[in-house]
């Protein structure tokens, strides 16, 4: 699996994964980079089928998703990272989370959720894409991903329009098949890494109560609830966002 990835900051620093949504690619976290790369090596890559990652036949899963990351590890040599995830992403970093602890040292998810369901929704919009392509889900995600004004805003509209209707039609659809199929709820518990969940007051897609029911179930897991900010809350609240990541890669436990 080619993984296409970019590395930002000073050589020898602590690395931080982070690892993008459904439809989106490395540059949802444009306004992340330049705070975070002042303390840490930046590693942001592209999930399969997004950006410059090229999408295999799906369907995947979060243990794909998940290997996928520890490749990129073992190919630059990094033993352990700090993780940061959006939605998808952070559905890749509980699984790491749980299945190769010694890899993830402190996570972030953000805007995401343990159970997703029901797995038919998933299905049946991958399904849609594959017949109709990702531009088919332009429409009906922006208003998921941002608060009213921000949506309708014509750079937003530019910039994450265009990277849904870039991203793959077998990779976007691959990916909600891996959405279809996660089971993180049962291993939550064994969670070891310090956690920050932070969650958009306004975003339907993953509602706040999922942030709580993880936040509930990683012991002692810290809850940041952002407002106002829907699915994608680190482009739409970057200050708070990145203030939150600082605190929480840097702060002495
Ligand atoms: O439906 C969406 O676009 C929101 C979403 C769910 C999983 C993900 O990564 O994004």
């Amino acid at each position: 699996m080619n993984v296409n990835y970019e590395l930002t900051g000073p050589d020898g620093a602590p690395v931080v994964v982070l690892s993008n949504s459904l439809g989106t690619d490395l540059s949802l976290w444009d306004e992340q980079v330049p705070a975070l790369a002042r303390e840490f090596q930046v590693l942001r890559y592209d999930q399969r089928g997004h950006g410059g990652t090229a999408g295999k036949p799906g369907p995947y899963t979060l243990k794909q998703l998940g290997g996928d990351v520890l490749a990129l590890l073992d190919t630059l040599g990094v033993r352990r990272a700090h993780f940061a995830g959006v939605s998808l992403g952070g559905m890749t970093g509980m699984w790491l989370a749980e299945h190769a602890p010694e890899r993830i040292d402190r996570l972030a998810l953000i805007c995401t959720s343990a159970d997703l369901g029901p797995a038919s929704m998933w299905q049946d919009r991958a399904a849609v894409v594959r017949e109709k392509g990702t531009q088919a889900m332009v429409e009906p995600s922006l208003p998921r991903w941002f608060t009213p004004a921000l949506a309708e805003r014509a750079d937003v509209v530019e910039k994450f329009g265009g990277m849904l209707a870039a991203a793959d039609d077998e990779g976007y659809a691959g990916c909600c098949e891996a959405i279809a199929g996660m089971d993180l709820l049962p291993k939550l518990g064994e969670i070891t890494a310090p956690t920050l969940v932070i969650a958009g007051a306004e975003d339907a897609a993953t509602p706040p109560a999922h942030a709580e029911q993880i936040a509930a179930a990683v012991a002692g897991a810290r809850l940041e609830v952002l407002s106002p900010a829907a699915h994608l809350a680190n482009a739409e609240q970057p200050e708070a966002v990145n203030r939150l990541l600082l605190d929480h890669f840097t702060r002495s436990l």
